[in-house]
Order: C-alpha cells, then structure tokens, then sequence
C-alpha cells in the first residue's frame, strides 16, 4: 500500500483526543475539500507491505493507532490493515472522509467519519447510506467554516437524528472559524454534540508535518 508517514504524537481529533497514537497516514485523495490541511498527502508516498506496516506500527510500543490519510478507504489494503490491527489487540481508530462506503469496514474498528460541509466544496461527494451504518463506538464529525455551515450541520444532525446513534463532532476549520463563535452558537441552541478543535495545532505549530 502506499504511504505518506507513521507517527507517534498526541491524538488531536475526536473523542480520542489527548491520547498517544500512532498514526498511519495513507497517499490519496479524491476529494478536494477547499481547506485541507493535508495536501502533502496526495501524492508521492512509499510503497509498503502490510506486514512492513504493522511491523513499524508495533516499534512504537503503543496500543492506539489511527489510520487516515488523504483518504485511506481508496487503497483496497486499507481494509486488510484495519482487520490485522484490529487482530492485534490495538485500539484501531478510521479517519474516512464520508465519500466511501463504510460498510466493508472491520465492526472492531471506531469510524471517525467526516459529513462533507457546503464550505469544503464536496458536499456532493457524499455517500449518505454511510450515516446509517454508524454505530455506537463511531463518532460522526462536521468541520465548519462559517455560519451558513454550522446552520446546514445543526440540520442534517436533527434530520438523521445523528446524536442518538453516534458520538457527533463539530469542528471549526483551524484558523478561520473563530472558536468562540461556534461555541457560542452550540450552546444557544442547546446542540447535543461535542465540540472539538485541533489539539496537535495548538501543541504544534499548524503546519507541522508528522505531529
Ligand atoms: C486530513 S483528513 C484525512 C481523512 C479523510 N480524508 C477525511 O477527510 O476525514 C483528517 C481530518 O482532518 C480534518 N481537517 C482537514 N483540514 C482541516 C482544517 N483546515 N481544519 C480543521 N480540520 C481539518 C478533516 O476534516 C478530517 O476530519
Ligand atoms: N496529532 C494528530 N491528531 C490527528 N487526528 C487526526 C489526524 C488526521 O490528520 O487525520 C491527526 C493528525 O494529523 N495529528
Ligand atoms: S477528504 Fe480528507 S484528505 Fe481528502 S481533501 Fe478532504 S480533508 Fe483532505
Ligand atoms: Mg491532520
């Protein structure tokens, strides 16, 4: 499979946050979400076996590990890392963009699953069926970028009656949605999710690679 980068860091995103974590960063994307943060990943990588992987994963000696990318569920390996992981006795966390069937995924995997905003230009790149297949132990994330964003998350939330199925997650787009807005806005509308921003950005700086 091909790969940008395996790193050790401080978990940044989701209910996970704030946890040691290995994470495997796998090459490509076909989506173009107007404010990635992770464009590197698009291109280039290296190509590595599976066995390759899981052996470099295990040199870290630490039980939570995060595939995401670009979009990691494009590489047919993917599914085949997730399963070995999960095999392995680790924690396994998926970072997916929403775009790709979830359904094939191992069920001991926690899917961390973006709704595509208006703002990130991919809305349309959705597969909505994948909403249903959320379970309990995955946690559905929203990056907002502006207000009309938060309005369009806070709908399909109510609509699909989000919440009660799955942890869900609404995230400002690092350094243009301004924290105490969206915080303000979640609280008013008494919103039951979570709100989280990006962790290793602020322990980091906000274009590091491999943190
Ligand atoms: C780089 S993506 C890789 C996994 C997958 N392609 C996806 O979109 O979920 C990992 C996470 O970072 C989030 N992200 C990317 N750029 C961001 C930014 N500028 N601000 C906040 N979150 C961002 C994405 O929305 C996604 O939840
Ligand atoms: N520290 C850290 N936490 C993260 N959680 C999700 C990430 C990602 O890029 O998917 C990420 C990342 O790139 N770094
Ligand atoms: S789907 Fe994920 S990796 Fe792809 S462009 Fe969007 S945020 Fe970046
Ligand atoms: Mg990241």
């Amino acid at each position: 499979m091909r790969v940008t980068e395996i790193f050790h860091s401080i978990q940044g995103e989701s209910t996970f946050m704030g946890r040691p974590c290995v994470f495997v960063r796998l090459t490509g994307c076909a989506l173009r979400c107007t404010w990635c943060d992770t464009e590197y990943s698009f291109y280039g990588g290296t190509e590595m076996g599976l066995e390759q992987v899981l052996a470099e994963v295990a040199g870290y000696g630490c039980p939570l590990v995060e595939v995401t990318g670009g979009e990691p569920l494009h590489q047919p390996d993917a599914f085949r890392l997730l399963s070995r992981l999960c095999d392995a006795g680790y924690e396994v966390l998926l970072e997916t963009s929403g775009a790709v069937d979830i359904g094939p995924v191992d069920r001991r995997t926690h899917i961390i699953m973006d709704v595509k905003c208006p703002g990130s230009g991919m809305t349309d790149r959705m597969y909505w069926p994948n909403l249903d297949k959320l379970s309990v132990k995955d946690e559905a994330k929203f990056v907002l970028q502006d207000r009309a964003d938060y309005e369009w998350a806070r709908d399909v939330v109510a609509q699909h009656a989000l919440a009660d199925r799955c942890a869900v997650l609404f995230s400002p787009v690092f350094g243009k949605l301004d924290l105490q807005s969206l915080a303000e806005w979640m609280l008013a509308d008494r919103l039951p999710v979570r709100f989280q921003a990006q962790l290793h950005k602020f322990i980091w700086s906000p274009d590091r690679r491999g943190v």
